[in-house]
């Protein structure tokens, strides 16, 4: 399709969504406008956009699809200017926010002047910020959740998808109150546990300097998130205040009941409640993206000694296969160490497998 898009915030979601947006329909025309000249420049020059405008204003008067990525009290700023601003009849605004109640209720007075705004929010996303971390494929699989109200046509909400279409991701239709809910569940309160514990380590480690020296895979793994920009998941927080307080509460009775089990050594409780957890985890389901991430991951058992990794990343290099991510586990002295490779898709990880052995004795495994 043809059509000028507009993107205000162009970090890693809003440059996703343009990329995604511009791999499907090649022929529109991606403008960007960000408070950051240095995102500006950027996104430009990484070719994320065809244009950069200096004036938010300038650029809405002028765009088919206005697509808000900024941290959500930013977007609802944005939203009241907009209200304000003479735009083009059949112009479609959204936004990418992790919060959708607070947007949706500030883009009422824009749905009254009969303009088109449906929230929206792809939920899949990184610890990483800025444009430079943006990418095309970043909502492959993934959710993306569309909160049109009643005031809005179906066949806009079929505009926008077409739009969209690039990202890959499954549409999926709720309420802003039961979007709030589940992401208030399942992405929110998990931040604020992933925060905290990092807290809790700092605070050891004033006692103890071991602690982060010490500090392994299981706590990496869990605190990941805790690298993500603070500046989005504060307005995340204040937006999605009162379901974030049901489940504090909630989560001080949880504590409270494993303490219980913990404190009375109440082995049977205990084992059931890890169990429980287990099942529940390994049931979820592993080849979509959602809120939690899945990896193409292939284990690669390899001896300990310098060079070993570049070894192998030299060969996926040559058969040019991307690595998204690479660690190494459980490494001691003396014994085989593992190292775990991630993919973006099932072919790249079988490809590297064939790789692997072609090349090395390595052992290799997908869990
Ligand atoms: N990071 C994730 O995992 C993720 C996933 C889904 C949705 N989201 C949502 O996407 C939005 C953007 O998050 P991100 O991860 O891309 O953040 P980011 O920090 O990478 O990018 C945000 C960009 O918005 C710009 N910005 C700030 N205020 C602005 C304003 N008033 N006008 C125009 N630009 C402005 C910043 O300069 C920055 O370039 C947030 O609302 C967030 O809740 C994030
Ligand atoms: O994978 C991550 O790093 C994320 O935090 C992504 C994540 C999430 O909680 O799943 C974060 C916020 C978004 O609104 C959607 C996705």
């Amino acid at each position: 399709m043809r059509g000028n898009i507009l993107i205000a915030g162009l970090g890693l979601i809003g440059g996703s969504i343009a990329l995604a947006i511009k791999r499907a329909h090649p022929n529109a025309t991606m403008i960007g406008y960000d408070v950051s000249d240095e995102s500006l420049r950027l996104a430009r020059s990484l070719g994320v956009i065809d244009e950069a405008v200096s004036s938010f204003a300038h650029g809405a008067c002028e765009a088919d699809v206005i697509v808000l990525a900024a941290p959500v009290v930013q977007t609802e700023q944005l939203l009241r200017d907009l209200v304000h601003l003479s735009l083009r009849p059949n112009v479609i605004v959204t936004d990418v926010g992790s919060t959708k109640e607070r947007i949706v209720k500030q883009a009422l007075p824009l749905l009254e002047k009969g303009a088109t705004f449906i929230g929206g929010h792809p939920m899949a996303g990184s610890h990483k910020s800025g444009v430079a971390a943006a990418r095309a494929h970043l909502f492959e699989n993934a959710f993306y959740i569309l909160t049109p109200t009643e005031h809005v046509k179906e066949e806009d909400v079929i505009r926008l998808k077409h739009w969209l279409e690039g990202t890959k991701a499954h549409f999926v239709t709720l309420t802003p109150k039961e979007h709030d809910r589940i992401a208030g569940v399942i992405s929110h309160f998990p931040h604020i546990i992933a925060a905290s514990l990092v807290h809790q380590a700092q605070q050891y480690e004033r006692e103890d300097e071991l602690v982060s020296r010490l500090a392994a895979g299981g706590f990496r793994d869990i605190t990941r998130i805790a690298s993500s920009n603070p500046e989005m998941w504060r307005d995340i927080f204040i937006h999605n205040k009162e379901e974030l307080l049901q489940l504090f509460d909630r989560w001080i009775e949880e504590m409270k009941k494993i303490r219980t089990y913990v404190a009375d050594g109440d082995s049977e409780r205990i084992y059931q409640y890890f169990h429980e957890a287990k099942q529940f985890r390994d049931g979820l389901p592993v080849r979509t993206k959602g809120a939690i991430p899945s990896f193409y991951d292939l284990y690669v058992d390899v001896p300990d000694y310098p060079g070993v990794i570049s070894e192998i990343t030299g060969y996926l290099a040559k058969a040019r296969i991307s690595i998204t991510n690479i660690r190494i586990i459980e490494t001691r002295e003396d014994i085989y160490g593992v190292l775990r490779l991630s993919f973006q898709t099932e072919d790249d990880r079988q490809r590297a497998k064939h790789c692997i052995e072609a090349n090395t004795n390595y052992e290799t495994h997908v869990v």
